[in-house]
C-alpha cells in the first residue's frame, strides 16, 4: 500500500440556505493514494463537485473529517485554510478562471507572488511551468489571445505552480472540444506519472473516464461504486 493522500471519513453535505434543504453529499467515505489517477463520475447533481469542494477546503462538509496528506482540514481555521491550499492543492475549474487582462505569465505568476517567491526565481519557473503544458510560446498572451485549450493548459500551469501533490479539477474538459480534451488528459497523465501528482478530476466525457486508472461513481451523493480499471 502506498502513501494515504486523501482519506474522506462520514462526510455529508446538507445546504440549508434553499427552501428545502438539499442532501448533496451522504455518509461518503474516499480514500486515494498517492500518485493515483482518479475519475469521479456520476448523474448531474450527484455531488461531484460538492465533493472536490470538500477535498480541496473551499467550503466545509455539515458533518464528517477530511484528512489531505495527514492533516484534518476539516478542523483547520479559514487562513490556516487558505495557507494549505495554496501550498498543497492544485485547482482547475471547467471555466478556466483565469484572470482576463492578465498575460499567462502573470496568470501564473500571481500565485507564485503569493508564496513569495522572488521575481528572478518567478519568471524561471513560469517558463517551465508553460514549457510542461507545451505553451511557451504563449508567455504574453491574454486568455481571450488563446483557444479554449491552450487556457486550460496555461489553467494547469498554473495550477501547478505551487508544485502541490493534488490537483483536483472539475469537469477540466467540459468546454473543449475532443482534440483539445484529449491533449489535456495526456498533459494531465505524464504529469502524474512522471511528477507521482495525485489527480482527482470529475467528468461526464467517457473519452476521459477511459483515461482514469480508477473510476468512483456517485449517486444521490453516495459512493455507487469504486471501480479499479486499465487505462487506454
Ligand atoms: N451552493 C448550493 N446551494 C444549494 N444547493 C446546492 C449548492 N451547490 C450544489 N447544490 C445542490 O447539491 C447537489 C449536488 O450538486 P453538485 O454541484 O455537487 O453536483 P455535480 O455532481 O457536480 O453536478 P454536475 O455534474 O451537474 O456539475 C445538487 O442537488 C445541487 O443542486
Amino acid at each position: 500500500m502506498g502513501k494515504t493522500i486523501i482519506d474522506a471519513h462520514n462526510v455529508s453535505k446538507t445546504y440549508k440556505e434553499t427552501m428545502v434543504p438539499v442532501k448533496a453529499l451522504q455518509d461518503v467515505h474516499l480514500h486515494i493514494e498517492e500518485g493515483e489517477f482518479v475519475a469521479l463520475v456520476g448523474p448531474s447533481g450527484s455531488g461531484k463537485s460538492t465533493l472536490l469542494n470538500m477535498i480541496g477546503g473551499l467550503d466545509e462538509p455539515t458533518s464528517g473529517t477530511v484528512f489531505v496528506d495527514g492533516v484534518e482540514i476539516t478542523k483547520l481555521s479559514e487562513n490556516k485554510m487558505i495557507d494549505f491550499r495554496l501550498q498543497n492543492i492544485g485547482f482547475v475549474f471547467q471555466s478556466f478562471n483565469l484572470i482576463p487582462v492578465l498575460t499567462s505569465r502573470e496568470n501564473i505568476g500571481f500565485v507564485l507572488q503569493l508564496q513569495k517567491v522572488p521575481k528572478k526565481d518567478r519568471e524561471k519557473r513560469v517558463l517551465e511551468l508553460l514549457r510542461e503544458v507545451g505553451l511557451e510560446e504563449k508567455v504574453n498572451s491574454r486568455p481571450g489571445e488563446l483557444s479554449g485549450g491552450q487556457q486550460q493548459r496555461v489553467a494547469v500551469a498554473r495550477a501547478l505552480a505551487s508544485k502541490p501533490k493534488i490537483i483536483l479539477a472539475d469537469e477540466p474538459t467540459a468546454n473543449l472540444d475532443s482534440k483539445s480534451a484529449g491533449n489535456l488528459m495526456d498533459i494531465m497523465a505524464k504529469l502524474n506519472q512522471e511528477e507521482k501528482i495525485t489527480f482527482l478530476f470529475s467528468t461526464h466525457d467517457q473519452r476521459v473516464i477511459e483515461k482514469a486508472r480508477r473510476v468512483i461513481t456517485l449517486v444521490d451523493g453516495k459512493v455507487d461504486s469504486d471501480v479499479v480499471q486499465t487505462p487506454t
